[in-house]
């Protein structure tokens, strides 16, 4: 079968020139043709991710079209504007994917609003939702490596499509054959016939705006002296996040050189997630040599942004999210009660692995925290529940462990450039008032404890892992674990069960230990993973470290 469809591929007048000489390189490998064919990528709530190639199992320009014609064959059944907006980051082809799937709409007499030159992921939500469209699109592969590209898919709510929807989408797409069942014009003719539209001047600027708008203490940078170094990981944060910096009267901020232009081939960070250390690297050598206060780096779509601090000592230390997201609740929350624009009845929302400690700030400045399912479509969906009850405002901050955040209703996923903004924001007032941001954090801890999260994770990759990570999920549901590296587990939460967590059914199990640590066991939505979280306390950090490592170590033989 799968040999079938790669002889068919290899018979076909191809397109794309860098197809071909893939496909005559694995005649007679069986092993790589298999790869590529036996299986096609899965369309699913977070659109398509896979390895840049030929092949059905492969991000090509055909499985684009196929897949943007399953779209296409949904947004046709919805009424309404009839238009999907369309951006896309810096990877290798992102550009080619964004207008052959603009050509695929166009064919099938759909609008399309495309921005003409890259733009992040908040902007994509943003002009869909400007633009009162049905769907977004945002190719990128988020912080994956080079040879990865993607397609994020957005609902008219400017949030990551629901389940049902992908689900129609992927239907659709089953009956469209990869190659030729696509209708598609070209982008040019797209254009010509007014059906393809580049985003405008004024959609660009109500970003801005309403980021902007955002500012806790707004003024204060023109005057702190911040100096910063910025790495957007040769993505697409470059120009909103400067544009934002700038606006608000950041002057002194050095640009990664190496990584400052978009690259898709990050030849100086083979992985681009803000998350790891070596993303972070060369920003680190910069902002030692140049004494800057802050360190910030965005991934590639610019959904996520990680820093890293200047301690006392001038040495710097990397701020975790869940740190950043305590850190900028906390700001938020005293700068609008100072302020005096903290609405009332306020709402934080986090993901249920996200920190504890986050809930006992809300609690400390009168704030409702919403715990949802990792996801930000969860976060986007409690923004959607306010907004429908018309108390849009009491949303004032929501946050992921995974360094994504969102201050504002505007757009509906995670927002790198309102998180650059707020970060130097609060950067500059804890300068201004002679202290920083890791003097905070040392308050923070004081005031509410020592809180220490990490995140483990254990792969379990291809189909036997699937299977292997399902085994080990059962088991610990069958056979309840009634204590953790000696500490008695007191509560165990089972998000399979809706009824007892009010939440829609998840894999995931959460036990609480007699001393207030809690365990998260989940399998990853995005990678073949089970992670687990630890969320310990202590007097000290090496207090709440060595908690944390006996905790680990006596959950690590499960997991193997
Ligand atoms: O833990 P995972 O399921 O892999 O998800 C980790 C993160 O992946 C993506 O970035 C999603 O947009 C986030 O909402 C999520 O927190």
């Amino acid at each position: 079968m799968y040999l079938d469809e790669y002889k068919r591929w290899l018979a076909a007048d191809l397109e794309d020139a860098d197809l071909k000489p893939e496909l005559s390189k694995i005649e007679g490998n069986d092993e790589e043709i298999k790869d590529r064919f036996a299986v096609a990528l899965k369309f699913g709530t977070a659109g398509l991710r896979g390895v840049l190639g030929a092949g059905t199992n492969r991000m090509n320009i055909y499985v684009v079209r196929q897949a943007t014609q399953g779209l296409a064959n949904w947004v046709k059944t919805q009424g309404g504007s009839q238009t999907v907006a369309i951006s896309y980051d810096s990877r290798l082809k992102s550009d080619v994917f964004a207008k052959t799937a603009a050509g695929v709409l166009a064919a099938n007499g759909i609008k399309v609003r495309i921005y003409d030159a890259l733009m992040p992921v908040p902007a994509l939500s943003f002009a869909t939702r400007y633009y009162e469209c049905n769907a977004g699109i945002m190719v990128t592969a988020s912080h994956n490596p080079a040879k990865y590209n993607g397609y994020k898919a957005y609902g008219p709510d400017g949030c990551q499509m629901t389940d049902d929807a992908a689900a129609i989408v992927y239907d659709e797409i089953q009956k469209t054959d990869v190659l030729t069942g696509a209708k598609y014009i070209s982008f040019a003719a797209g254009v010509e016939q007014g059906l393809i539209r580049f985003v405008g001047d004024d959609c660009k600027k109500a970003l801005y705006d309403a980021i902007e708008a955002r500012q806790v203490r707004p003024g204060l940078c023109r005057t702190a002296g911040l100096k910063l170094v910025y790495s957007p990981l040769n993505g697409s944060g470059l120009v909103p996040v400067t544009h934002v910096l700038n606006d608000m009267g950041i002057t002194d901020i050095t640009i990664v050189p190496e990584q400052e232009y978009p690259n898709g081939y990050f030849t100086t960070c083979s992985y681009p997630n803000p998350e790891i250390f070596e993303a972070l690297k060369l920003g680190l050598e910069l902002a030692t040599k140049t004494g800057a206060d802050l360190m910030l780096a965005t991934d590639p779509d610019a959904d996520r942004v990680g820093i890293a601090m200047k301690c006392p000592d001038g040495s710097y230390e990397l701020v975790s999210g869940n740190e950043m997201g305590v850190l900028l609740l906390d700001y938020i929350c005293a700068g609008r009660i100072e302020k005096g624009t903290m609405p009332a009845n306020p709402v934080a929302v986090k993901s249920i692995v996200s920190t504890p400690l986050a809930d006992a700030v809300a609690k400390h400045y009168g704030v409702e925290m919403r715990n949802v399912l990792t996801g930000f479509k969860w976060i986007g969906d409690q923004i959607a529940n306010l907004e429908a009850a018309g108390e849009v405002d009491r949303f004032i901050f929501g946050f992921e462990e995974s360094y994504g955040y969102l201050a504002g209703p505007y757009v509906r996923d995670k927002d790198a450039v309102i998180g650059s903004m707020l970060i130097c924001e609060m950067a500059a007032y804890y300068r201004s008032i002679g202290s920083s941001i890791k003097q905070r954090l040392e308050e923070i801890y004081a005031q509410y404890g020592r809180y220490l999260n990490k995140v483990d994770s254990f792969e379990f990759p291809g189909l036997t892992g699937m299977e292997k990570m399902a085994s080990i999920m059962q088991k610990l549901r069958d056979e309840p674990l009634t204590e953790i590296g000696g500490h008695k587990v007191v509560k165990v939460m089972d998000y399979k069960k809706p009824e007892e967590t009010g939440l829609p059914a998840a894999n995931v199990l959460i036990y609480t230990l007699e001393n207030g640590a809690t365990v998260v066991v989940r399998p990853s939505g995005t990678e073949p993973k089970i992670k687990t979280y630890f969320t310990t306390l202590g007097k000290t950090l090496e207090e709440a470290q060595a908690q944390k490592d006996a905790l680990a170590a006596a959950i690590e033989p499960i997991l193997k």
